[in-house]
Formats: C-alpha cells, structure tokens, sequence
C-alpha cells in the first residue's frame, strides 16, 4: 500500500536518530548543528564606548569653549576623569572616561581661542555605545540544534569560545544500479548511458554539508548489489537509485532484506517518485530511489533531504515551502500528487517547459518545485502556490504543510 508523503515523512522524521557529538573548533564550525547551549559570559560591548571620532564633554558646557588636554584611542587603558570646562578627545571604540555625559563628533565643533567650541543643545548619552546593549552577560546566544552560520560564529567568537559541541554531520553512502549505466569517466556503448543519479546526489548531499561516499555502480544481480550494500553499510545514510520497480532486473530491496531491512514504506501517492522505499538497517536509514533522473532528483529533495535534516540534529528539521504566485495557467492531471519543477524568480513561479519522470533537462534551469494535490487540475495564473527550493534550505521547527491545495 501506497502512503501519503505526510506519512511517509512522519515514518522519517520518527525513526531517524540524530548522530553523535563531538568538540571542534569554531574555525571548522560552519554549517555543524550546535550540540548544546551556549550563554554570554561578557558583555558586549564590554565597556561604555564612543561611537565617533570627537571629544567627550559634560552636558552642562553646551555652546561653550572647553580646553582639550589629551586624547584617548581605542584599546587606551585612560584611567583619568572629565572635568567641567574641559573636553577629552576620542576615537571611535575607546573606551570613554569616567563622567561623560555624551560625544561631539568632531565635524560638530569649531576651534576657538585655547580649545574647541561645542554646539547649543548637547543630548545626553548622545553617541554613547553602552557595555552590554548588544549583548548582556549571563544571556542565552545559542541554543542546541541551532545551525552554526557565520553570524553565529561571531556570536561565539565575541564571547571567545574556541572550541564548541556539534553533531557529527551524517555520512552518506551512494550507489545506483543498472546494467545500462556506466560512469561518466567509462567508455559507453550506444545501448548503453551515464550514470547521472549518483554524481547529483553525490553533489546535493555535499550541498547539504554531509559527508559522502561513491560506492560505485552495481549491475543488476543479487550478487552485485549485495557487494555494495556491504561496502556502504558503514554510512549512516545508503541512498541508491534504480531497481525498485517490478521489472525482472529490479532487484534493490530483494539484496537489501538479506542484511535485515525494515522497510518503513515502498510506495508513495506522489508523481513521479511512486516506487520510492525507504526503511531501516539498524540506525541506518536506508533511501531506494527510482532510476528515472527526475523522479530520483525530486524524491530526493523530499524524503532523502528530510532525513538528512533529521539525522542532524537540527532544531529548524523541517522543509519549509515559501509562498510563490503562479506566473501562468497550468493545467494537469489529477490522481496522484504531482510533484511539478520549475523556476522561482523572486515573485513568479514559473513551470519547466516541459518535464517527465525520465529526463534530467528540467532540473538543470529549475530552482524549486511545487507539489499538487491529488484533486487539482488546474492552477490559475496569479494564484498562490507553496514552492519547495533546491537551491537553498529553508526550514522550520514544526512540521509544515507542503502540498498546495
Ligand atoms: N510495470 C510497471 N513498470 C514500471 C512501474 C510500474 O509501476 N509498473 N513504475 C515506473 C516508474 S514510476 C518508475 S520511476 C520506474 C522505476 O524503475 P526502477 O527504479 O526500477 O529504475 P530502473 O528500471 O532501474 O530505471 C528506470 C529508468 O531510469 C534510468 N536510470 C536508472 N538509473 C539511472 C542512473 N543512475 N542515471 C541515469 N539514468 C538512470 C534507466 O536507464 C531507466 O530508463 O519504473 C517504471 N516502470
Ligand atoms: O517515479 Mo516514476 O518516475 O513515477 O515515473
């Protein structure tokens, strides 16, 4: 039986286990999913600052000429006090002395006889950077399952965290199967084709920061397939593509029971994509993609990237569709969900020229995909669709809705 692709997630998302933890530094942090709660142990900014290069004064000395003794830099330890009748010089960052009430930037004053002369009207706290506005000692930054982006690397390296807790990221394992394939490095005959699959999920999955294996191709034997089965079954994830369907080759889940598979689903009501399998070796997740180009790409990008999110550790583990206009009338069959490509060019969604199960062309000018229900046959121009992107992730923390109506 068939389960729907809320189903097939759900069986994901329950039974994958997020992988194990180690220490690295934050140079080598981008893109882990962070393993435990990070909390500010300093202020930022640590101290009271000036915010621009010019003189800290005392609100009182507003219109008046004031002397000007000395001048402070950034990173000046100046242990001196302002006085009434005086301004201190200041370089934007330097920490300000004591009794300052605000900074004049210099492009304010005018020079005058012994020192300089303020403006009418000064504000207090005027370009004053207080310790602690940004960020206050004893605040929660980070949080585990948080993904470690640049911007929250500066949040660790203001705090001088060196060395961080993370998910390992998880390691995935290739293979497609089919005596017709051979690899794009191979001499081929006319009867014969690239390999396609493998290079692109070999891509994406490195796209998605996993660490990946090429197992290689497999011919259409129980004999062979098992070979590889074997040399993948250190991964934590074994995607294959090819012999799924029910043709007298297709011999992928047959090799799989041999070393114990739980199968978790085997079909799916989407198009293309139904014979996608997924299931269980141990912790292992197992994904069993259809050959067809298409149909393996799209598959993947639901189910395979759901359980790469979810193997993670990631707390944002959900795709997250992004709402989209129709660019134009589109018209389809109704039956299955249909899982259509297309381009999302900031506003419009806009659908492949032309795309089935088998060919590999759409892919290449597509950046997204909208999947229709069941019941639709028809999507008018302007309307609004939830696209799902392959360029970039975006993700949420509670399961979403995907299918547009
Ligand atoms: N009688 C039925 N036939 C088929 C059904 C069905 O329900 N009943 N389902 C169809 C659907 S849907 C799909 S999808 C395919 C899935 O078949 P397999 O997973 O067994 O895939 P193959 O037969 O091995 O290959 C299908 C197609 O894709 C090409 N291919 C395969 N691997 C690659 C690769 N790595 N790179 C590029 N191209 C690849 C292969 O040459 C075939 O043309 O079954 C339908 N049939
Ligand atoms: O998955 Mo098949 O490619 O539906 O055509």
């Amino acid at each position: 039986m068939a389960v729907t692709i809320e189903k097939a997630l759900e069986l994901i998302y329950t039974n994958t286990k997020p992988k194990s933890l180690k220490i690295i530094p934050i140079e080598e942090a981008l893109g882990y999913i962070l393993a435990e709660d990070i909390t500010a142990v300093h202020n930022l900014p640590p101290y009271d600052n000036s915010a621009m290069d010019g003189y800290a004064v005392k609100i009182e000395d507003s219109g008046k000429c004031v002397t000007v003794h000395c001048t402070i830099f950034a990173g000046d330890d100046f242990k001196g006090e302002l006085s009434c009748g005086e301004a201190i010089k200041i370089m934007t960052g330097a920490r300000i002395p004591l009794g300052t009430q605000c900074i004049v930037p210099i492009e304010d004053t005018q020079i005058c006889d012994g020192g300089v002369k303020l403006p009418e009207n000064l504000t207090i706290s005027k370009h004053i950077r207080f310790a602690g506005e940004d960020i206050k000692k004893g605040q929660k930054l980070l949080s585990r399952g948080d993904k470690i982006d640049a911007h929250q690397i500066t949040l660790l390296a203001s705090q001088g965290i060196s060395h961080i807790k993370v998910y390992k990221k998880p390691r995935i394992a290739l293979f497609a199967s089919g005596n017709e394939l051979k690899m794009h490095f191979e001499q081929v005959e006319e009867y014969q084709l690239y390999n396609t699959n493998t290079p692109t999920l070999l891509a994406r999955a490195k796209e998605l920061r996993c660490e990946v294996e090429f197992i290689g191709t497999a011919v259409d034997t129980l004999d062979d397939i098992h070979t590889h089965i074997k040399s993948a079954l250190d991964c934590d994830i074994i995607i294959t593509s090819g012999g799924v369907s029910v043709g007298d080759a297709d011999f992928t889940k047959e090799a799989f029971g041999n070393f114990g598979y739980e199968i978790l689903f085997d079909k799916v009501e989407i198009k293309p994509g139904k014979p996608t399998t997924v299931g269980k070796i141990g912790d292992k997740m197992i994904l069993n993609l259809p050959g067809n180009p298409l149909a393996a790409a799209l598959n993947f990008e639901l189910f395979g990237r759901s359980i790469i999110y979810a193997m993670s550790g990631a707390k944002a583990k959900f795709i997250n569709p992004i709402r989209a206009k129709m660019k134009n009338d589109f018209q389809l069959r109704p039956g299955r969900r249909s899982v259509i490509p297309g381009y999302f060019d900031g506003e419009f969604f806009t659908v492949c020229e032309q795309y089935a199960p088998g060919m590999i062309s759409p892919l290449a000018q597509a950046n997204s995909f909208i999947i229709a229900s069941q019941t639709c046959d028809f999507i008018k121009e302007g309307s609004s669709v939830k696209i799902i992107s392959t360029k970039f992730s975006f993700t949420a923390k509670e399961f979403q809705e995907l299918v547009t109506p």
